[in-house]
């Protein structure tokens, strides 16, 4: 252990309750190798503050210990175990085991300066302990007693104490306290250094958290929320997208959590279950929460580490989502957990063999449902019927097989721990709000289940759920026509045939991470490899792809700034992808929520982001009942003004680009067909047809696909060479930088000259818009124009 420079030094603190570390002296960088400078007045202080605290002191961690040991001699039938390293819970300071050291002279400490010695201590963990009196720091010591040999001796040692609590004290001490985790447990100044955080009086943990995650504030969904949420009360929580709702109800489960006992080794009661529509979004959730859950606990030995074993996190949570192995997962439940996420897709499937899972969800402290509108879309509604059945109270009138499973679950609803639900979602409608607010609402009834129809709609779904509140929040925030103030949303009228050069018109002119919505898989299948043609890099997002491939294109395109993500509406609710500039309805949604929610992966967290709708002529109709839904006149979304010279230039490659790709698509169809029908051939043993089988047709087949290659191959040259000419403007003059109708040298010197389209300036999305040209009227020369689709390119 080094002994630093001054500024290792510092004088203990006046008042020993505030900060037992402090008193200590400074600690090294795993918190528990302390030194102290004594003082003769120091002593005196820090002895009256631990006099006053010990008289309430229960520790026995040495009499667990031997109790322990004796287990252990038992089960190793012997006592010939070598010394163990045990801890021993202190009071009193000067009962640690001080070494003195001698002053080295870099401290700058020269003179006495009130120093009679200076002492070291290591190996000690400073715990809090909750007194009548306040918090009373203790130190925990590690003493040399006997080992096991082993790594799962020692487990084996500490299950069988576990099994064998002598005492209820004993059995808190197995069960385990804060202390156990090594946590750091100074208490959070709230007031100090989160002040707006300060009036939730959030478990001190959590304000770690917070400022670990940088959140100084809580968002308006956040502070409207949580004072409900933490007293108890059912919330129905409505705001805008990536308003930061995912703690919001995220927040108040974990300060529950956290303020429990630290659960023991035996399996833990499921206290909270999160739906949610999407794979993706689960793991999300699970991701955003498990973050904040480490940083609350940032002493918890690393994951993989020999002691994790011995401090299981305070609270455990994990996904439960389809397209992962449902053994894993299943194993995962069966160790326990606090926290699961879900689909309820998977989780219903699971449950269907797991009659304990059942029991667990009976029993819950905290029913979510995380995006709820979106769930009857993702074609979840039998399995939420089912799921959301268990959680009702007449449900648990009813004899589920596994009802005799012992958890501590039980004990919760004994003691009128009455489950909460939050229901949150950026788009839930007025009428739906009202209804779920009524008192008398239609509920299942498992006496009348079996004559009772199944729910129709999400709406009626959601009104059975049985709110133990009777009478919930509601928080509204929607803002007015849904629209986010850091939101810019604009618009290009073009026909259908020409969307793709729009589109990557729109890449080349305003690079940034893009979100391209489609309506089919289909759609994506088409546009994937033109795009890569024209190198975009384009990613796929949609359900037919393996839930890996998925989480992968999610990653890439998380983390290359300029790529383009082609996806369905899976990833229209709740993803939070950092930074993604703009989101583009490449086809339009056919719901108003739709579009708010596909707008939500941009502007989140009160970032700036483009929203552009890429309307056909027989698509305006949809987008003006979009808007009429949404209380807005169709005129409110400009149109983008668009250097149509660079367009028509784009069209040639993009033409060229389709070619490669329709010829690229019959090699692929030729081959699979005559492999098809050869290996049918071979199934059945019968001959093929002499045309095809033919040695003849074989070298006929070659000479034609070497010739399609060639072609091919071509076609990609001329394409590269497209793709490296720089694309200039109208009245630029490149070799001139000086003269033409638009000399570009100022914006080449200032930097804002745009890469790829030499002439445009470097400029954000949402800068160059056509003012009061949204119906179609024509107030530029340089506007998209349908009727220019037809012009020759030059
Ligand atoms: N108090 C806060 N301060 C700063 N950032 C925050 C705060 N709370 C959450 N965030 C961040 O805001 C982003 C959006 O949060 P979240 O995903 O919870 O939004 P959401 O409202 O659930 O969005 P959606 O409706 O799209 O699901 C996240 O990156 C999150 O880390």
């Amino acid at each position: 252990m080094q002994v630093g420079s001054a500024g290792k030094w510092h004088l203990p603190n006046a008042n020993p309750a505030d900060s037992a570390r402090s008193q200590m002296g400074r600690s090294d960088p795993a918190g528990n190798h302390y030194f102290r400078r004594r003082r003769q007045v120091f002593l005196r202080r820090l002895t009256e503050g631990f006099s006053l605290s010990m008289s309430t002191s229960t520790t026995t961690k040495p009499q667990l210990s031997a109790k322990r040991l004796a287990l252990k001699r038992k089960l190793k039938g012997g006592s010939s175990a070598p010394r163990k390293k045990l801890k021993v819970t202190k009071s009193n300071i000067d009962d640690l085991p001080w070494k003195t050291i001698s002053r080295p002279a870099e401290t700058g400490l020269g003179g006495d300066d009130g120093i009679l010695e200076l002492e070291e201590v290591e190996g000690v963990e400073v715990v809090y302990e909750e007194t009548e009196k306040g918090r009373v720091p203790k130190f925990k010591v590690v003493e040399e007693e006997s080992k096991p040999q082993t790594d799962d001796e020692e487990e084996e040692m500490e299950d069988a104490a576990e099994e064998a609590p002598e005492s209820d004290q004993e059995e808190e001490e197995n069960s385990g306290s804060d202390s156990e985790a090594g946590d750091d447990t100074s208490a959070f100044d709230f007031e100090k250094l989160l002040p707006e955080w300060q009036s939730f009086a959030l478990n001190h943990r959590l304000g770690n958290a917070l400022q670990a995650k940088s959140f100084s504030t809580p968002t308006p969904i956040q502070a409207a929320a949580l004072p409900p949420a933490l007293k108890g009360k059912d919330v129905i929580g409505v705001a805008q997208t990536g308003s930061g709702k995912t703690l919001a109800y995220g927040l108040p489960i974990i300060h529950y959590l956290l303020n429990q006992k630290r659960p023991s080794k035996k399996r833990r009661p499921l206290r909270g279950l999160i739906l949610t529509p999407t794979r993706e979004l689960a793991l999300q959730v699970t991701s955003h929460l498990s973050e904040v859950l480490k940083a609350a606990e940032p002493s918890l030995p690393a994951e993989g580490s020999s002691t994790q074993k011995k401090f299981p996190p305070h609270v455990s949570i994990a996904a439960i989502v389809g397209g992962m192995s449902a053994q894993k997962q299943r194993r995962v439940l069966d160790r326990g957990l606090d926290i699961i996420v879900a689909t309820p897709g998977r989780l219903w499937d699971i449950m269907q063999d797991d009659d304990s899972l059942a029991l667990e969800i009976r029993n819950l402290k905290f029913l979510v449902l995380d995006e709820a509108d979106r769930m009857i879309e993702a074609g979840h509604f039998a399995e939420l019927e089912n799921i959301l059945r268990l959680t009702l109270r007449e449900a648990s009138e009813e004899q589920i097989p596994g009802e005799e499973h012992e958890n501590e679950a039980d004990e919760e609803v004994k003691d009128g721990n009455e489950m909460q639900t939050f229901v949150f979602s950026a788009t839930l409608s007025k009428d739906l709000q009202r209804n779920l607010k009524k008192p008398m609402r239609p509920k299942f009834s498992s006496k009348k289940k079996k004559q009772q129809k199944p729910a129709s709609t999400l709406d009626d779904l959601l009104l059975r759920l049985d709110f133990r509140d009777a009478d919930p929040e509601i928080i509204d925030l929607t803002p007015e026509g849904n629209l986010i103030s850091s939101l810019q949303e604009g618009r290009i009228n073009c026909l259908t045939s020409d969307k793709d050069v729009y589109l990557y018109y729109f890449f080349l002119r305003y690079p940034g991470r893009s979100l391209v919505f489609l309506s089919s898989i289909d759609g994506i299948r088409r546009l994937l490899p033109l795009l890569e043609l024209l190198e975009v890099k384009a990613f796929p997002l949609h359900s037919q792809l393996e839930q890996r491939q998925r989480l992968k294109n999610l990653d890439r395109f998380k983390s290359i700034p300029n790529a383009v993500l082609l996806a369905t509406d899976i990833a229209a609710r709740g993803l939070d992808i950092p930074a993604v500039d703009h989101v583009i309805h490449f086809q339009i949604p056919r719901t108003a929520d739709t579009y708010v929610h596909r707008n939500g992966r941009t502007a989140r967290a009160n970032r700036k982001g483009f929203s552009m709708l890429m309307c056909a002529p027989d698509e305006r109709r949809v987008v003006k009942a979009l808007m009429s839904s949404l209380g807005r006149e169709e005129s409110s979304i400009e149109e983008l003004d668009i250097e149509m010279s660079m367009v028509d230039k784009l069209k040639a490659r993009v033409q060229l680009a389709r070619q490669i790709e329709n010829s690229q698509h019959k090699v692929k169809k030729t081959n699979h067909d005559r492999n098809w029908m050869k290996e049918a051939a071979e199934t059945l043993g019968v001959d093929l047809d002499s045309e095809l089988d033919s040695d003849n047709e074989d070298n006929q087949a070659n000479r034609s696909k070497k010739a399609r290659d060639a072609k091919i191959r071509g076609m990609k040259e001329e394409l590269k060479g497209m793709l490296k000419t720089p694309l200039i403007g109208r009245g630029v003059s490149a070799k001139f930088i000086t003269s033409g109708t638009r000399p570009i040298i100022s914006d080449l010197l200032a930097g804002e000259l745009n890469e790829h389209l030499v002439g445009a300036k470097k400029t954000e999305a949402g800068s160059e818009m056509v003012k009061g040209a949204s119906s179609g009227k024509k107030k530029s020369k340089r506007k998209a124009e349908p009727a220019a689709s037809g012009k020759q390119n030059s």
